[in-house]
């Protein structure tokens, strides 16, 4: 099921040179803001030229990539620019679970985007000028439980360290929600600027109201270059710098997370491998800083050996060790089985497409998914077999404070 707003005619598509914007952010207008940005680079867009439900199911990439392929291939498109994100571009995010509802494309009726010193605007059909209105503040958020109280989710996660022990399956990845109201309707452009600029290594986006700022990039395709930055193994960030150095030295010798992390890696490379004539994955994980929780990465590239597109990329990679587990079918279960709960968007692919299969998509983590002045919020861990329920608790709430900035300032 597709739905087209505005008319099913082929998209008329023009992408000019711009002076540069500055911060991106302030050009959105607060109605439906569509961003995938890191250091102040990247896409924002608005309105919604075409907005296209994607229908549950197995094949639903290769549905949208289709969907997607023959829409792009009869737009009359101007684009003097030529650049990845130049040109028609779809901004999407697809459900965790692929037989959950909600997965969706949006070609933005405007795009506005920034990269190595170039600017550029594209617009599809008739120009119209979003207003762009002063930030607004939500005022007080109240929390509340989601699906599980804390006390039931130690419980859920001490359920799968038993059946991971029991050898049924290496780890899998548990997460929780947590609700949040405002008192006025939540502005996202709001929750974009908080979170880029305490975030800026992430990549703050922003899909039909799935709001966040990501550390995992899940696949960057440019040509025939694919990148990925793997991540998997957390700590909370230190008191002071000794603290902190510590606890990233504690981290990079932690047999429990060197091989969660093992098993993210060997899952994108199982995924990335048939699709690529070289792949470099380097021996040792790196360690990722940012402002609440230090992680192990590592930072993988490729050389595409067929034309894939990012989606057909993402299609293969979804849902990595990251986000389920080891093995994945297994991981999934129990996934399904304790968490009592729909993901939606949250640990699925979000990002943008491009006319020529170029495309950045990420992980959908430390996100919420924002309605009027309702908020749910997610954060997840890798569960293994020696995992201790109270910190993985700890973990997952470091985790959940990124949205919480983002919601309170
Ligand atoms: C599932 C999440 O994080 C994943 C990504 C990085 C580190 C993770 C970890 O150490 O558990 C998780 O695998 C989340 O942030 O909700």
């Amino acid at each position: 099921m597709s739905v087209a707003l505005g008319s099913t005619r082929p998209l008329v598509v023009r992408t000019t040179p711009v002076d540069d914007p500055g911060d991106l952010f302030t050009r959105l207008p607060e109605t439906a803001p569509y961003a995938w940005t890191r250091h102040g680079e990247g896409l924002v867009g608005w309105g919604e030229a075409v907005r296209v439900a994607v229908p549950p199911g197995p094949r639903r990439f290769d549905w949208a990539r289709d969907r997607l392929s023959a829409m792009f291939a009869e737009a009359l498109v101007e684009d003097d620019v030529v650049a990845p994100g130049s040109g028609p571009v779809a901004f999407g995010s697809f459900t965790f679970d692929p037989e959950s509802p909600g997965s969706v494309l949006v070609v933005p009726r405007t795009i506005l985007a920034r990269r190595d010193g170039r600017a550029w605007l594209t617009t599809v059909g008739e120009q119209r000028l979003g207003t762009v209105t002063p930030l607004r503040d939500p005022g007080r958020i109240r929390y509340g439980d989601g699906s599980l109280t804390a006390p039931e989710w130690e419980h859920a996660v001490a359920r799968a360290v038993r059946r991971i022990r029991s050898g049924l399956l290496e780890k899998t990845v548990l997460a929780r929600d947590l609700t949040a109201t405002a008192e006025r309707p939540i502005d996202v452009r709001l929750l974009l600027s908080r979170l880029a600029r305490r975030y800026p290594e992430c990549y703050t986006f922003s899909c039909s109201g799935l709001v966040g700022a990501t550390p995992e990039l899940l696949v960057r395709r440019t040509g025939e270059t694919v990148e990925s930055l793997v991540l998997a193994g957390t700590i909370p960030r230190g008191t002071d710098r000794a603290d902190d150095m510590a606890r990233g030295t504690a981290l990079f010798d932690s047999e429990k997370d060197r091989y969660e992390h093992t098993c993210a890696v060997e899952s994108v490379r199982e995924a990335l491998g048939p699709l690529c004539s070289e792949l470099k994955i380097p021996e040792v994980p790196e360690l990722l800083v940012l402002s609440n929780v230090q992680h192990l990465a590592s930072p993988v590239t490729g050389r595409l050996s067929a034309g894939a597109s990012v989606l057909d990329v993402v299609a293969a990679m979804h849902p990595t060790a990251a986000v389920g587990g080891t093995p994945t079918e297994a991981a999934l279960e129990v996934i399904r089985e304790l968490e009592g709960m729909d993901r939606a968007g949250y640990a699925g692919p979000v990002g943008w497409i491009d006319a020529r299969g170029d495309g950045e998509w990420g992980i959908a983590l430390r996100c919420a998914q924002i309605e009027g002045v309702n908020a749910r919020l997610f954060a997840g861990c890798g569960i293994m077999g020696d995992s201790d329920p109270a910190s993985e608790l700890a973990e997952a709430q470091a985790k959940l404070r990124v949205m919480q900035y983002a919601l309170e300032g």
